[in-house]
């Protein structure tokens, strides 16, 4: 069986990862890179790509349904709610951390950096959230794959740099960080965990199965019912995360949506049973709607100049 995947030091890192867990249940697979149009036009934020936040995935789609591989890793975050029905996401994996990491050029923590420092980020969710939590910091667009990003950081160009904590993890690099906490930086919906995709009816179907994590499923699901209304497109300053109380009775759902300046934000933060669970869900999704979520989705989206975007649920650029 052949694994494709996008060409990045990330990409790689989780279809490696994938074709262990297979080798795990005795399924021999090899690795093919697929080169994206999202991966060579890098020099500009992702929204302005043709094709928008969903090209990544979508390349990856053609060549399967083609049948040039049998199992596509993707990063959850970054694919599109409407999914194509040939192309089901047969496994969740079980979720890395989930929250956001600030990297600092000598180590000073978000709280202590001085005034005027600059942060990188390409995220306008980010973005968005550090102006909020410290108004007197500078962001600056930061593109490019971690490693890149890192580089960045290390000449200096920047003061920090936003990346989501996952992403080291799974390239192995144990750099001091701060983990930001969801309570001001709620992630973006499905940070932190890898979902795995095959045509509908394969052995592929049947081995990649066997991986699914039945809790990443419930939250990553519930993360993205409760943005679902919103509205505005893709590239939006939305967060959602949700998570399991140590009991496994409930769910810790947080979301919200902010301006792009970040001096307006609604949002949620609630328990809710785990029976009944999605249903609830919809309905704080709703809550999220008129509380005004979709207004500030909406101007967020005149705001940004893009092309067509297709994706729903890719927030994070
Ligand atoms: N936005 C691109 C992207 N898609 C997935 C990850 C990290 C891994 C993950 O969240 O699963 C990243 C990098 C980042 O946000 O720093």
């Amino acid at each position: 069986m052949i694994i494709g995947t996008r060409g990045s030091q990330l990409a790689l890192a989780q279809a490696e990862n994938v074709a262990r867990l297979l080798k795990e249940q005795g399924v021999e697979t090899s690795i093919k890179i697929i080169k994206t149009s999202g991966d060579r036009f890098t020099d500009r934020p992702l929204h302005a790509v043709s094709g928008g936040v969903g090209a990544f995935v979508r390349e990856l789609d053609d060549v399967m349904l083609a049948g040039e591989i049998d199992i596509a890793v993707h990063s959850m975050k970054d694919m599109p709610t409407i999914r194509p029905q040939a192309l089901p996401t047969v496994a969740v994996l079980k979720r890395d951390t989930p929250f956001d990491f600030l990297l600092t050029y000598d180590g000073t923590p978000l709280d202590e950096l001085p005034e005027q420092s600059i942060i990188g980020t390409s995220s306008l969710r980010r973005t968005a959230q550090i102006k909020r939590y410290r108004p007197d910091l500078i962001t600056q667009d930061l593109r490019g794959n971690i490693d890149t990003r890192l580089r960045k950081l290390r000449e200096g160009q920047y003061d920090g740099i936003l990346l989501a904590k996952a992403g080291l993890e799974r390239m192995g690099w144990e750099l001091e960080g701060e983990i930001l906490s969801p309570d001001f930086f709620c992630p973006s919906p499905n940070q932190g965990t890898v979902a795995v995709v095959t045509r509908a009816g394969t052995e592929a179907e049947d081995a990649v199965s066997r991986l699914d994590h039945t809790e990443s499923r419930i939250v990553t699901e519930i993360e993205r019912i409760l943005i679902a209304e919103l509205g505005g497109g893709c590239t939006t300053p939305v967060g959602s995360y949700a998570e399991l109380t140590p009991d496994k009775q409930e769910i810790h759902v947080r979301a919200e949506v902010l301006s792009l300046d970040g001096r307006e934000a609604v949002s949620i933060n609630e328990f809710i049973p785990m029976r009944g669970g999605l249903e609830q869900a919809r309905a704080l999704g709703h809550r999220l709607v008129e509380m005004g979520g979709r207004r500030l989705a909406e101007e967020a989206l005149l705001q940004i100049s893009r092309n067509a975007c297709d994706s729903e649920n890719s927030y994070d650029y």
